[in-house]
């Protein structure tokens, strides 16, 4: 795939800049006036985070955070779907190969995202379970439109969230509570979401959504850009400290876990569940 890390202009609308690295999965546009970029995933049909499109969010998250913008805003460009979580057909009877990139890139997406030096925010415009919630809760700010859900629903599906996911909901929820949730495999309704404290704030459109996030980012326009980062850093450094220490372990766990005969029936059922839903 043709990919450049060099960040070029492709289109302009209004204040914005479309930029791209020629991914096809992602979009980048900055608000001139603003500096604050917004990461739109397009993956059809439901953002599921399989390896290309986790390719596409490292490279623009990348590109963002070396283009020096004043705030990254993440969002989808679904009307209902924020993101669907992990690609299940990624993990369901998977290729040696393939399934050691694509977890490998996911950490390097939660790596990026959560250790960002630029503030982030997620404009969270429909369900997000699962990695959604992971990408969502790797943010510093979530604003989230009404009648969606968002949760770490793991056990749901018979499979257990790594700890660095944990790390992102704990940074967000008191560990009371993140340990019900994850136990229950709980997905939160927005209203339910706000009051526990996962999102900060409800929007009636994406729009309002992108332009609270912005308020938010904004609040640092006058706080010293390194002073922030550095404080940021030190606040999230020791969870990502321990990823970069146990990377491949975490690798050899995952791929063992989801080998599993029973994790791979339990997939195999849950999947077959969400094909029968799409049909009625
Ligand atoms: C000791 C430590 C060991 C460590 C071991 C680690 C183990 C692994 C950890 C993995 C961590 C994270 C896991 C995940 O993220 S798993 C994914 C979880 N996601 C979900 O459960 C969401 C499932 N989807 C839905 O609930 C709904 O689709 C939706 C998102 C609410 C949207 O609903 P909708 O009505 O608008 O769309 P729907 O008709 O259901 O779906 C359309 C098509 O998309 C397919 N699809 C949906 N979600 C996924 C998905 N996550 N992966 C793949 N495919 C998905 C769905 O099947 C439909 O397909 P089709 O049109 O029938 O072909």
């Amino acid at each position: 795939m043709l990919r450049t890390k060099v960040l070029s202009l492709v289109a302009r609308s209004g204040p914005s800049r479309l930029m791209s690295t020629a991914t096809k999965l992602t979009t980048v546009e900055v608000n001139d006036k603003t500096g604050i970029a917004t990461l739109t995933m397009c993956r059809a049909p439901v953002n599921g985070l399989n390896l290309e499109l986790l390719k596409d969010l490292k490279t623009s998250i990348d590109e963002i955070e070396s283009n020096k913008s004043r705030g990254l805003i993440l969002t989808s460009s679904n009307a209902t779907i924020f993101s669907a979580g992990l690609d299940i057909m990624e993990m369901y009877n998977p290729e040696k190969e393939r399934i050691r990139a694509f977890w490998t890139q996911l950490q390097e997406v939660w790596l990026s995202l959560y250790g960002s030096s630029v503030p982030t925010a997620a404009a969270i415009n429909g369900h997000s379970p699962a990695g959604g919630c992971l990408l969502a809760t790797s943010c510093e700010y979530r604003v989230m439109l009404p009648k969606f859900t968002i949760g770490l629903n793991e056990t749901q599906l018979g499979i257990v969230a790594p700890k660095w996911f944990m790390s992102s909901f704990l940074s967000v929820l008191p560990q009371r509570q993140a340990e019900r949730a994850l136990n229950q495999g709980r997905m939160f309704s927005t209203e339910e979401a706000l009051q526990i404290g996962l999102i900060d704030e409800t929007a009636t459109s994406k729009e309002e959504a992108v332009e609270k996030c912005a308020a938010f980012l904004g609040t640092f326009a006058r706080v010293n850009p390194l002073a922030r980062a550095l404080t940021k850093q030190q606040f999230r450094a020791a969870d990502l400290q321990q990823l970069e220490n146990e990377r491949k372990d975490d690798l050899e766990k995952f791929l063992f876990f989801i080998n599993q005969p029973a994790v791979q029936k339990g997939l195999g059922i849950y999947l077959e569940g969400l094909k029968k839903k799409a049909k009625k």
